[in-house]
């Protein structure tokens, strides 16, 4: 297993630049989300990766081999990766078994050893029944395994993603999540995966970068971004929470309930730090706001299931948001306690 590493990597399209200055350290065996919003330069740095792409300005470097610089661009089929598309792109004509071994086959591999590892590739993606079938006769979470299988069969010390689950209904992602934390445990390949969807990067990714307009704004651990966000736009972009205006804290500190109250009751003029609040930090009392909370009205109640999702307007005319386990009516006071925050760095 090998490593890669992204260094100061610039890719400019005339005038525009779809990825600035990024850097990034992938360990071997990591499974690593790009994750922003529509245009922020994701599908471009894996397509550089790939070798599809040039770089301007930057290294990007596998183990100790450098891939591609300003001097260098090895060439996709040498660079041992392999790259799964949100389309899969299977051959319809072939069967499962024949488009799992085409990249195989294309190197000459023959006989017992192509059908062996034709055999190890769909074994890993669970679908050795269904080898002598076409891809039409699967369904779209099944497509997207020999899509995988493919790729695998060429044994690439990274594999590249590019939004692989965007055609697949939410069931069928949720399934396909499992599947994909699966694949990469037994594989132990280095998997760089690209999306627009923070739940699904939080729930498979070891690591996720986050990127806006071309730039890397944040890199860490799902738990680490939840719970740390840097500034006040990746908070908004993680998860759910509000953001509340306070007299205490600076960016990059916890703020316990006592500081947090205490800042939210301060002069406006004096209320200058961003702070994050979970709705998991919330305890909601239907009863009149005691000193140390904050009253609280109720604006919106929505049924999920498996709890009740409040918005409520403080008395600064800030919107919190706050589960509870029944609904309050509709316009009533409630009290609030917050018992933690998060205070962030503003956006440049
Ligand atoms: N070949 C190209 N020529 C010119 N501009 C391009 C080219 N490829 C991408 N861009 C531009 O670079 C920016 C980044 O595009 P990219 O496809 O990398 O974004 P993305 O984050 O993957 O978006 P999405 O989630 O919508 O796929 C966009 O503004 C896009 O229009």
């Amino acid at each position: 297993m090998t490593g890669l590493t992204i260094e100061r990597v610039t890719k400019r399209f005339g005038e525009h630049t779809a990825v600035d200055e990024l850097s990034l350290a992938v360990a071997p065996g990591e499974f690593v989300a790009l994750l922003g919003p529509s245009g922020c330069g994701k599908t471009t740095m894996l397509r550089m990766l790939a070798g599809f792409e040039a770089v301007n300005e930057g290294t990007l470097r596998l183990g100790n081999r450098t891939l591609a610089s300003t001097e260098i661009h090895v060439p996709p089929e040498q660079r041992n990766m392999a790259m799964v598309f949100q389309s899969y792109a299977l051959w319809p004509h072939m069967s499962v078994a024949d488009n799992v071994g085409y990249p195989v086959k294309l190197r000459g591999l023959r006989g017992a050893a192509y059908q062996h590892k034709v055999q190890q590739a769909l074994a890993l993606v669970e679908l050795e029944a269904y080898a002598e079938r076409t891809p039409q006769a699967l369904s779209g979470g099944q497509r997207q395994r020999v899509a995988l299988a493919r790729c695998l069969v060429s044994d690439p010390s990274v594999v590249l993603l590019d939004e692989p689950l965007a055609n697949l209904d939410r069931h069928l992602r949720a399934t396909m999540e499992h599947s994909f934390r699966d694949f990469h445990q037994r594989t132990g390949a280095t998997l760089v995966y690209v999306t627009h969807d923070q739940s699904e990067a939080m729930a498979l990714a070891d690591k996720i970068a986050v990127m806006k307009a071309g730039k890397l704004v944040q890199w860490g651990a799902p738990e680490m971004l939840y719970r740390e966000p840097r500034t006040a736009w990746v908070a908004g972009f993680i998860g759910q929470g509000s953001q509340l205006n306070v007299a205490a804290g600076r960016p990059g500190q916890k703020l316990e309930s006592a500081s947090l109250m205490h800042g939210l009751n301060a002069m406006a003029s004096e209320r200058t730090q961003t702070v994050l609040v979970r709705p998991e930090h919330i305890r909601i009392s239907l009863s009149a706001a005691m000193a140390d909370q904050l009253p609280a009205q109720v604006e919106s109640v929505i049924f999920r299931g498996e709890r009740y999702e409040l918005s409520l307007r403080l008395p600064s005319g800030e919107t919190l948001l706050a589960y509870h386990h029944s609904a309050p009516e509709l316009g009533s006071q409630v009290a609030a306690t917050l018992l933690q925050g998060w205070c962030l760095e503003p956006d440049q």
